[in-house]
């Protein structure tokens, strides 16, 4: 039986380069997005002659309209196509009052918005064909406002908002959803956003983080967070949330909120 192509956006480094490292060496086809073209060829040239494999390269902006509307064209046409890997994306160092709105212009766009557009593209036709999977890559940063990193984080709680709801609704029809949350992971993230490198955490190896995600995928877990050791309070964590949900049918205040403030 054909394996599935795989579509992986930011595919040029860090945890894209390797997820194509990975779905090259069992044997599905790729096709890699992100800016840097240079990049994407020459990992896709080892990885031909290493796996013989079929790889497409596309350019493209995910932050840029038309380059978004370029990739959702591939999804929607390209019928080998039966995961996305939406990895792209980038994080802000910074204050929120000293970022600019540029910049959080271009954090939101990447990291949510195309986010959502080529899970969107996608959709129609794994539902027809009751397949296809949609990989989201969040963050334990959305779990944590703690950690300070608001707007990113908030994007991050977004995409795992966005793969639950999403799982909820396609995979009765046949489409599996996966949110990964990695945590401090090795890739050019850190530089690139501007971090000070006394702030970074210790970093997992991107290949182990890859492949816990994968054993994720293959167990087909909705929510992976392979940092987490105990998997358990990811569990609790979820019943805790749940168990809120019959007080939201209330039609009258809680009486903590009927005593006048102190
Ligand atoms: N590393 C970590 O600690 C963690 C990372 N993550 C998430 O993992 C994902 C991958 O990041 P990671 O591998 O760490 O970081 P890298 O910076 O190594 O890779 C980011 C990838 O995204 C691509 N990208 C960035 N901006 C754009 C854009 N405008 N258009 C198209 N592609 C773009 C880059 O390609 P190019 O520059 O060629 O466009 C690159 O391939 C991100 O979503 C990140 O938030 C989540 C938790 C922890
Ligand atoms: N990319 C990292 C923070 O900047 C993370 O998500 O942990």
């Amino acid at each position: 039986m054909t394996k599935p192509a795989v579509l992986i956006t930011g595919a040029s480094s860090g945890i894209g380069a390797t997820y194509a490292d990975r779905f090259a060496r069992r044997g599905h086809d790729l096709v890699l997005v992100a800016r840097n073209a240079d990049r994407m060829e020459e990992l896709a040239a080892r990885l031909r002659a290493e796996t013989g494999v079929t790889i497409d390269v596309m350019q493209a902006d995910l932050a840029v309209d038309a380059d978004v509307a370029k990739v959702e064209a591939r999804l929607r046409d390209d019928k080998r196509i039966g995961v996305l890997i939406n990895n792209a994306g980038l994080a802000l160092a910074g204050a929120f009052e000293a970022q600019t709105a540029a910049d959080l212009a271009q954090l939101v766009g990447v990291n949510t918005v195309a986010v959502l557009r080529l899970a969107h593209a996608v959709a129609p036709r794994f539902v027809a064909e009751g397949a296809g999977a949609i990989v989201n890559i969040g963050s334990v940063v959305g779990l944590v406002p703690e950690f300070g990193q608001t707007v990113y984080g908030a994007t991050k709680a977004f995409v795992q908002f966005l793969s639950q709801g999403l799982a909820h609704e396609l995979g009765p029809k046949g489409v599996y959803v996966q949110a990964v949350l990695p945590a401090g992971t090795a890739t050019e993230i850190w530089s690139r956003a501007g971090a000070d490198p006394s702030q970074v955490p210790p970093l997992m190896d991107v290949g182990a983080l890859v492949d816990a995600a994968l054993t994720g995928f293959d167990r087909r877990e909705a929510v992976t967070i392979p940092p987490l050791q105990d998997g358990a309070q990811w569990d609790a964590y979820q019943g805790a949330r749940l168990a809120m949900v019959p007080s939201f049918g209330a039609t009258v205040p809680a009486p903590r909120y009927l005593e006048a403030a102190q």
